[in-house]
């Protein structure tokens, strides 16, 4: 059996960080150039500059109108006003020009009275000394500081540092990266793909991450699981760059050999850190030159990149490391984590009421899509077990506020058609958005009724009437609710192409294995009341326990082999290119509170559910109604009683 390579995970974030900077401050160095002002945005300062010239270079007229002598306007009024000459008394002027002795004054040309005299005007209020004069310096006074050191220049620094006179200035050298993506398995991306086969990605995002930060990246084509060329790779990148990602090959893997590498040409001061993702991070020195692994999977990349690169571009651009803003949310469902490491959860976040609210989104390493949902992380300290249901936790957001707060939430059952509506709604009205998360219908009114959600999608068979949903909002909620009427969709199930099985009905289920939903999704208990009708117990379905959580992940795991069967919507068997067997109509709606049917956000809703634009996409999508899409019915349940 080859070599693994073990290594420790229990050191935390900021104590891997700090032992590296430590060995760090001993080798590297911030480097300094001079470069033109016009070309400064974003370089960071070396230090104080000090004006050239004062602004405004000379005393000059802060409006359009006459430079005049105050002392001859003394005594001007309504029933004495005062006439001027041209040339003796004053001086026509326009904003910006200067203004020397003897005049000391500007009017305003709105002030002055035609005499009907050429080079003659009157006044009929006196002018004081300095009025509607912009002094020499009253902006910059030259000597003056205008910017200090370690400082990022921006649009207006650029702007101000010209106007005093500063055409060079000495920044930080922009930090250059190499960037070497490492694996047999991965390809570039447009070539073809095989079975095995990664396409490279990770880089690119290194390399624009980078480059939001300010230093100069450049990416080398991808390097196979070979000890002799990553060797040889880092070795002539570290003495030419200031900062080395090696990316992948980290980890215990037969063919993970960055870490060996790195022992070999230098010093691994850090393998592994107790932050997940993200665990296996190298951090090491070669020739003086930092030289980071970060993990392969592309979020743990991601978090390992926010965690160690940039503070290290930090220290060798002299940049300020640039912090997400971090805000209190109620965490929608229970989390647990280990008490092993600080756990990032990626979540979405939408304001319900007045409270912010996280739902948690998938947790997988490899879920790079998570990260593109995401509205911020929940971060779960180290020594944590997790979070209950309703809890407040920290976010860090990466997105705005404010676009946050224009978000309808959206939390229940899962169908496709929430994906169009999400594409739909800041097409109808600019600025809006919505999110959904899935956690099944009865999910979806547990969070309505913790007020975490403003809208829960439905799908609940009452059983003894064959009526959907209704009931459901009867039986659990006091308030008065309402139920905003989605489309009419077939559920069936997905078999096969070409129905290898000759599944035929919910019978057949017995000598197939199925993929189920999770508890509490109106498919899962259209499924149990098919099973009751027909008289088969849960056991008897093999793959009854096996959950997956919307209805495309049941349809990939048939198209994968993973299962036999599933049931879901047509839209999903179609779109993975599955046979469909009808089993039932059933109506997904959407259930709020009566009082939010005004929000803005609601209106825009639905909106989009009477749109024409909306229903040409439920006809593209198949199997769908949408008659009734739209229309409201009002639910008391008092009125019931
Ligand atoms: N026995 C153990 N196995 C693993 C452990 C462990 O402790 N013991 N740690 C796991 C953890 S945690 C992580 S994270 C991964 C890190 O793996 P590596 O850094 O060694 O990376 P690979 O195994 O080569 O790749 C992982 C995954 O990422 C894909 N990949 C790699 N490079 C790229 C790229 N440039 N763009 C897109 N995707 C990339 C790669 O194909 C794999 O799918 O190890 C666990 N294993
Ligand atoms: O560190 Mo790994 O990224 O936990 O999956």
């Amino acid at each position: 059996m080859k070599k693994r390579n073990l290594y420790l995970k229990t050191i935390s974030v900021e104590e891997a960080l700090e032992k590296y900077k430590k060995v760090l401050e001993t080798v590297i160095e911030v480097k300094w150039e001079r470069i033109p002002v016009t070309e400064s945005l974003n370089r960071v300062t070396r230090s104080a500059v000090y004006a050239k010239y004062c602004s405004p270079l000379f005393n000059s007229a802060a409006m359009d109108g006459i430079a005049v002598v105050t002392q001859r306007t003394k005594g001007a009024s309504e029933v004495r006003p005062v006439e001027l000459t041209e040339g003796e008394d004053y001086q026509v002027v326009d904003t910006g020009d200067p203004v020397s002795p003897p005049y000391d004054g500007v009017i305003m040309a709105e002030d002055l009275l035609e005499t009907g005299k050429e080079g003659q005007v009157r006044i009929v209020e006196a002018a004081a000394p300095w009025q509607h004069i912009r002094p020499i310096g009253e902006d910059i006074v030259a000597g003056e500081m205008i910017l200090p050191g370690h400082h990022k220049i921006r649009a207006i620094d650029v702007g101000v540092l010209l106007s005093a006179g500063i055409t060079e200035i000495e920044v930080a050298v922009q930090p250059s990266v190499a960037i070497f993506p490492t694996g047999t398995e991965i390809i570039e991306p447009g070539e073809t793909p095989v079975e095995g086969s990664i396409i490279e990605s990770n880089s690119r995002m290194f390399e624009n991450l980078a480059r939001e930060q300010g230093a100069r990246a450049k990416r080398f084509p991808v390097i196979p699981d070979d000890y002799e060329k990553i060797r040889r790779a880092v070795k002539e990148a570290a003495q030419k760059y200031d900062l080395v990602i090696i990316n992948a090959g980290s980890s215990a893997g037969t063919e993970d050999y960055t870490v060996h590498v790195l022992r070999e040409l230098g010093e691994v001061v850090v393998h592994g850190v107790a932050i997940k993702p993200g665990k296996p991070v190298i951090l090491a020195v070669v020739d003086d030159c930092p030289v980071i692994g970060l993990p392969g999977y592309p979020v743990s990349a991601y978090i390992g990149f926010e965690n160690f690169v940039i503070p290290v571009l930090s220290m060798l651009g002299d940049f300020t490391c640039r912090k997400n803003p971090v805000v209190d949310a109620v965490i929608s469902k229970r989390l647990v984590s280990s008490l092993k490491h600080r756990e990032y959860i990626r979540v979405k976040v939408g304001k319900v009421g007045e409270k912010l609210v996280a739902a948690p989104l998938a947790r997988g390493a490899g879920a790079a899509m998570s990260m593109v949902r995401a509205d911020g992380f929940c971060v779960i300290p180290q020594n944590s077990e997790g979070v209950e249901a309703s809890e407040t936790v920290s976010v860090e957001l990466y997105r705005d506020i404010q676009e946050i707060e224009n978000t309808l939430v959206v939390i229940g059952s899962h169908d496709l058609i929430l994906d169009v509506m999400a594409d739909l709604m800041p097409e109808v009205s600019r600025g809006m958005y919505l999110s959904s998360t899935h956690v099944g219908s009865m999910g979806g009114l547990m969070a309505l009724k913790r007020r975490e959600a403003h809208i829960a999608p439905v799908h609940l068979l009452d059983e003894d009437t064959g009526v959907y949903n209704q009931s459901y909002l009867k039986r659990i909620f006091k308030e008065p609710m309402a139920l905003i009427r989605g489309v009419g969709r077939v559920q069936g199930l997905m078999v096969k192409k070409g129905n290898p099985m000759g599944i035929c009905g919910i019978e057949d289920l017995k000598r197939c294995r199925y993929v189920n939903r999770q508890r509490g999704a109106g498919t899962r208990i259209l499924l149990d009341y098919l099973l009751k009708k027909e008289q088969i117990s849960p056991e008897e379905i093999s793959g009854y326990d096996c959950e997956a959580t919307t209805h495309m992940a049941v349809a990939a795991q048939v198209a994968s082999g993973g299962a036999d069967a599933g049931m879901g919507v047509f839209s999903a068997a179609k779109a993975m290119g599955l046979d469909f067997l009808p089993v039932g109509d059933e109506s997904y709606d959407f259930a709020l509170y009566q009082e939010d049917l005004e929000l803005p956000l609601v209106k825009c809703f639905l909106q989009i559910l009477k749109s024409e634009r909306f229903h040409e996409k439920l006809r593209e999508l198949g199997g769908y109604s949408w008659e009734e899409a739209g229309q409201i019915v009002r639910i008391d349940s008092r009125s019931m009683k």
